[in-house]
Formats: structure tokens, C-alpha cells, sequence
């Protein structure tokens, strides 16, 4: 794990809350994209080399809306970029990480991703991407 690929914040509408990072950045979001599986829709924005990503709930089971009930809007998780995730995944389940997937799944903006259970990583939920070349 290299770079930080994006910090995922929790919203509970991304019709109110884009125009807060819009003012905030100076920049629309320069993608809005849905994943169905897990239950959100995306915006993302660019501030410089750094990428946000702010998720919405789509359906009540969403992760997004359970973290939402329990803590509010906020800081969701932590994305690191993986040259090959497959192999992180090995090391970090050898370190004694809880990896929530057995295989990478599709998430947003060309990735392939991974997560680790907050229980083994001091309560912050990290994901794993992996560019889809
Ligand atoms: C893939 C598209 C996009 C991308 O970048 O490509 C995304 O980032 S999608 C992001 C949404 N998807 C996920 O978050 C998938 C991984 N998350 C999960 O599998 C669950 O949310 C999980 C397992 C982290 C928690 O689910 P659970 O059903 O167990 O919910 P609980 O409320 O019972 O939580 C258990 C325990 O974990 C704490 N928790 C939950 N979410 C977070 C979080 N984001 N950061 C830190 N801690 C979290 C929660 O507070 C509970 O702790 P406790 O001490 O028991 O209260
Ligand atoms: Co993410």
C-alpha cells in the first residue's frame, strides 16, 4: 500500500452535499457513479492530487446507512492503492487482518476492491483498490 487512493465520507444525500464540496474544492465532482452491490451512489471529487469520495445510501441494508444510523455523517473510510490486491490480500489475512471478501469485488471508478474489518485495523474501516488495467 502505497498512496491513499481516496477518503470515503458518509452523506445522507449527495444532492445537498456536493455543493458544500464544490464550495469547498472550487470543482464539481468530476464523476457520479452508482454500485448497486454495495448499496450506495458515489460522487467523486479532485482537490489537488487528493481524491474524496462521498456515498449515499440507495436501500436501508446499505453499510452507508447502518454507519449512518450509529454515527452520523462523517468520515467512512480510508482507501489505500494496491499494485496487486490479491497479494495484499494474502499478506495482510497472514498479518492477521480480517479481510470482509474472500475475492476482490467491482467497486467505483475502475477498481477493484477489498476491506478490512474496522475490529482488527483500531476501528477505522480500510479499503483496498486496485486500478482495473
Ligand atoms: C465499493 C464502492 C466504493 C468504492 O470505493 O469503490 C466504496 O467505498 S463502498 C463503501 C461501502 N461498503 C462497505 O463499507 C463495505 C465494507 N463494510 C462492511 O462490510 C460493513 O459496513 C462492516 C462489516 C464494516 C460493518 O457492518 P455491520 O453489519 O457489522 O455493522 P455494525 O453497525 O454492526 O458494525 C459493527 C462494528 O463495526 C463498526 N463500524 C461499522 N462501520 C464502520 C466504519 N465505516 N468505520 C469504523 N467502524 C465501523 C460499528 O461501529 C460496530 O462497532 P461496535 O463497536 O460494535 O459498535
Ligand atoms: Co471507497
Amino acid at each position: 500500500m502505497k498512496k491513499i487512493e481516496h477518503i470515503g465520507i458518509a452523506v445522507k444525500s449527495l444532492e445537498t452535499s456536493n455543493p458544500l464540496f464544490e464550495k469547498l474544492f472550487g470543482a464539481a465532482p468530476y464523476k457520479e457513479e452508482e454500485v448497486a452491490s454495495e448499496g450506495v451512489k458515489t460522487s467523486f471529487f479532485m482537490n489537488g492530487p487528493n481524491k474524496i469520495e462521498l456515498l449515499e445510501a440507495t436501500n436501508e441494508e446499505s453499510p452507508i446507512a447502518k454507519f449512518i444510523a450509529k454515527k452520523g455523517e462523517g468520515i467512512h473510510h480510508i482507501a489505500f492503492d494496491v499494485e496487486d490486491i490479491i497479494v495484499e490480500m494474502e499478506r495482510l489475512k497472514g498479518e492477521g487482518f480480517i479481510i470482509l471478501n474472500d475475492i476482490p469485488k467491482k467497486g467505483a471508478d475502475n477498481k477493484l476492491v477489498a476491506f478490512l474489518h474496522p475490529k482488527t485495523t483500531n476501528g477505522v474501516l480500510i479499503e483496498l483498490c486496485q486500478e482495473i488495467r
